[in-house]
């Protein structure tokens, strides 16, 4: 008999996306019909070894191309919306259809928002209670949760690589670089950094913007806007930006005399020179790279500004 398998979905402007979770799926079967999806597999779901079947009729037209994945643990399914634009809803039924439920699986950029939301009330708190005292252990009480949040956002990388958001590549992996470039390398590998109160700058200078962009992207997916949300993400960065850029500049200047005298990093050369390069060098053409980055981020962030307001004034006409 065939059962009906646990599907997950999620959306994009362009694109839906359907998990079936079916372990070692074989014979699979899916096409889009009259604007259907119908769907069939025999693989391991919620009732054992099977044949598993389901269809769905959309709620607004998509392409009759579908394409699918198959891994050992789900099969990935990917329909194309004939129209770019957000659904309220996946079918047409008036009640969704038991089977179906919503993909958290795409919703990193709720998980990084409760992260910098946590770090930035913790160190405005700690600085209220704690005063001028807090700014020396910022590292130890926020660290952990800054790595967590930061290897999340790294997927916006990868995002941006696919396709999956309208965003440049160049100033992600800039955005992603830089901070993680101050993150793992100048805190994270000199524990002389950890009491200086720069970390605290940094810290606070970065989480500062993400509670308003990431709460904005999140908006964003359910195609819903928040006028003053929109202009803060757009603003706020102005000061934030080159602040951001400053405070890590000093962390960097901070940083050099220790690896000069720990070597670490260093470069050793022939023992006939009996030296070796270090790795401030290498700091010192960071540091002129990070003001690029800041030009081309900066950049990248008035267009997108600009973009945002004057579509929106149009619309308004
Ligand atoms: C090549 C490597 C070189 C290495 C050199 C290293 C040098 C490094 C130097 C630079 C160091 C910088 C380190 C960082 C410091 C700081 O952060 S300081 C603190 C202040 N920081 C900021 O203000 C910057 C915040 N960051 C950003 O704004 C972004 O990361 C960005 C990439 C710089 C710009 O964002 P972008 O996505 O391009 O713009 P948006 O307008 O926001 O989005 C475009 C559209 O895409 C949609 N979208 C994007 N992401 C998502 C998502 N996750 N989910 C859903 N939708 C998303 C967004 O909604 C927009 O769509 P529309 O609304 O339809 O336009």
């Amino acid at each position: 008999m065939a059962l009906t398998p646990l599907v997950y979905w999620a959306q994009r402007h362009e694109e839906i996306y359907l998990r079936v979770e079916l372990t070692d799926a074989q014979n699979i079967d899916v096409h889009v019909d009259e604007n259907v999806l119908h769907f069939s597999a025999q693989g391991h779901g919620a009732k054992g070894q099977n044949e598993y079947k389901f269809s769905l009729e959309f709620l607004l037209p998509v392409k009759p191309q579908v394409s699918y994945k198959s891994t050992q643990r789900q099969v990935n399914i990917t329909v194309h919306k004939i129209q770019r634009g957000w659904w309220e809803k996946l079918t047409v039924q008036e009640r969704k259809p038991v089977f179906l439920a919503p993909d958290f699986d795409h919703g990193f950029e709720g998980k990084t928002f409760l992260g910098f939301s946590w770090i930035f009330v913790n160190m405005t708190v700690r600085l209220f209670i704690i005063g001028r005292d807090s700014l020396y252990d910022t590292f130890h009480t926020i660290s952990d949760v800054m790595f967590f949040c930061q290897i999340l956002a790294s997927v916006e990388v990868l995002n941006a690589a696919f396709g999956v958001v309208k965003t440049g590549v160049i100033p992600t992996l800039i955005q992603m670089v830089g901070r993680n470039f101050i993150l793992f390398i100048i805190f994270g590998s000199l524990e002389e950094m950890h009491h200086k109160p720069v970390v605290f700058f940094v810290f606070y200078l970065w989480s500062a913007i993400e509670i308003f962009r990431y709460p904005f992207y999140m908006l964003g997916c359910f195609n819903t806007e928040w006028k003053t949300l929109t202009w803060l993400r757009y603003t706020v960065w102005m000061p934030l930006y080159p602040l951001g850029v400053l405070a890590e500049a000093v962390a960097v200047i901070q940083s050099i005399p220790i690896f000069d005298e720990s070597k670490l990093f260093s470069i050793p050369l022939t023992k006939v020179i009996g030296t070796s390069v270090s790795f401030s060098y290498f700091l010192y053409i960071y540091l002129v790279l990070m003001f690029l980055g800041l030009f081309i981020n900066f950049h990248h962030l008035y267009k997108q500004r600009k973009r945002r307001f004057r579509t929106k004034k149009r619309k308004a006409n």
